[in-house]
């Protein structure tokens, strides 16, 4: 009689538990104690319906852990211990009691790797995840969804897509990712966290800021519970730290950090870090940790491009519901090469701003709206470029910029590059008139004053100054 079910087993019942036994030691044999201890030794026999075997697992996320891993080794080492055995079915449910004391005998006779382990570290997270709100604040904005790819962030994203399906890989774990500020570490790693919770709620995933990190590890310090503290984080099965760089300096803190980090790492859990620099030009960053935190997948986020920039304001402006023209976005993806926070507090500036006013997004609105902003992202215009451009648009030498011939054909270009450099620059007339083949600041003037007349006699001159203008402003 079975003492926890009351049940008689069944006559070969004895049989079928020595083969599993079997299968559950050459699997262990193969994957190594940690790997074991992690994800198999939860596996509890449940019976065999005829040519399936089935077993039972604590979670969900367990099951197809266990499934998308070991399926395949499984079915084979069952069907070699196990006559007439072809399938290999898993099953969520709860251990018995007898299960679970069989698990726990099982783990008092682990391998010397895993009772080397940090202690706390040892604690059985997979049936019961600890949950502390402190470690898991997620923002809602940032899932993959609203994470728009280009090219410079191609291979991030692809790496912490794959963290999300399978984490914990070999080759995968740590994931550092690394980039200048802005451009969507942050992001990614709460779209990792939304992801793995969306696909196993009981799943326990910490993110926080390496800021967060020391302060509790400060707090806990002096309140004397350091054990707590550490148990909390060596009990989650995935754990993010923002903004690695804020260690550098702080000793004891990167002392915790990397213990943390080893134990994790040992236990199998999947770490992803985010820093400003890779870990290699981390200085300030103890050897040892920078070689743990390289030993993973290095990933970074280069600095974003026009195309990038602009898809990423399609994808915003589509979300904000306002319409803002495809040129206002070329404006601003041209403007605000700084990082992707800024683009996006731009155009949260122009949307609030057309539904505060009711009105809509133009051209000419814009530059109003976002003054402060254009101006601190302008990029400081030369008169040389002025006259390159000019003299581009209207198919004459460069040369002829300062040159003395009076025909109308360079003449023109000439006074419209000089009232563009009045117009685009903080350059004063007699400034102007040097670089004009030292021409008298008279001379400028008469050129500004001719062409603002120009331009209010003649439309399509007017049109053709001001797109040589916008294209300048660009
Ligand atoms: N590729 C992208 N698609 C959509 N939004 C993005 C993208 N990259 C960045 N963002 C947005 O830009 C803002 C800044 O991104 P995030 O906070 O992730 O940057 P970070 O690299 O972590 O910066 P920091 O180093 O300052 O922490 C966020 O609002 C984020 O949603």
């Amino acid at each position: 009689m079975d003492q926890d079910t009351g049940e008689t087993p069944p006559p070969n019942a004895g049989k079928i538990a020595a083969c599993w036994a079997r299968v559950r030691t050459r699997l262990r044999q193969e994957v190594g104690d940690v790997e074991y201890r992690n994800w198999l030794r939860q596996m509890s026999l449940a019976g065999v319906e005829g040519e399936s075997v089935l077993i039972h697992l604590p979670t969900r996320f367990l099951r197809d852990w266990v499934r998308d891993h070991y399926g395949d080794r499984l079915r084979l080492l069952c069907q070699a211990e196990m006559p007439g055995v072809r399938l290999v079915e898993l099953r969520v449910q709860a251990a018995s009691r007898a299960e679970k004391a069989a698990i726990e005998q099982e783990v008092a006779e682990a391998s010397p790797l895993a009772e080397s382990l940090a202690p706390a570290a040892a604690t059985p997270a997979m049936a019961e995840p600890v949950r502390n709100d402190w470690l898991v604040p997620l923002d809602p904005r940032f899932t993959f969804d609203s994470f728009v790819v280009g090219k410079p962030n191609e291979f991030a994203h692809a790496c912490a897509r794959r963290v999300a399906e399978k984490p914990a890989q070999a080759g995968f774990n740590p994931l550092f990712l690394y980039g200048g500020v802005g451009l969507g570490k942050t992001h990614l790693m709460h779209a990792i966290a939304w992801s793995l919770r969306e696909r196993d709620p009981n799943l326990s995933v910490a993110y926080m800021s390496a800021e967060k990190f020391m302060y509790r590890f400060i707090a806990a310090l002096r309140s004397h519970n350091t054990m707590e503290f550490k148990t909390q984080l060596r009990s989650v099965h995935v754990l993010m730290v923002d903004d690695l760089q804020f260690l550098i300096g702080k000793d004891n803190t990167q002392e915790e950090f990397f213990h943390t980090f080893n134990a994790l790492i040992d236990a199998g859990k999947q770490i992803i870090i985010s820093a400003d620099k890779a870990p290699n030009d981390l200085s300030g960053i103890e050897d040892r940790l920078r070689t743990r935190l390289s030993g993973g997948i290095v990933a970074d986020l280069h600095a974003t491009t026009y195309e990038l920039r602009l898809s990423i304001l399609q994808s915003k402006a589509t979300i904000s519901g306002v319409e803002v023209p495809p040129r206002v976005q070329e404006l601003l993806a041209r403007k605000i090469a700084s990082n992707v926070r800024d683009l996006e507090g731009a155009l949260n500036r122009v949307v609030a701003h057309a539904k505060l006013f009711g009105r809509p997004v133009t051209l000419e609105s814009v530059p109003e709206v976002l003054s402060d902003i254009l101006r601190a992202h302008d990029k400081r215009l030369s008169i040389d470029d002025i006259q390159r451009k000019v003299a581009e648009h209207y198919n004459i030498r460069l040369t002829e910029m300062a040159s003395a011939r009076r025909s109308r054909a360079v003449a023109r270009p000439r006074q419209v590059a000089m009232y563009l450099a009045k117009q685009l620059t903080s350059r004063s007339l007699p400034e102007i008139g040097r670089r004009f083949g030292n021409r008298d600041h008279t001379t400028v003037l008469h050129a500004v004053n001719k062409i603002t007349e120009l331009m209010a006699e003649d439309p399509a001159f007017a049109e053709d100054v001001t797109l040589l203008r916008k294209m300048l402003e660009m």
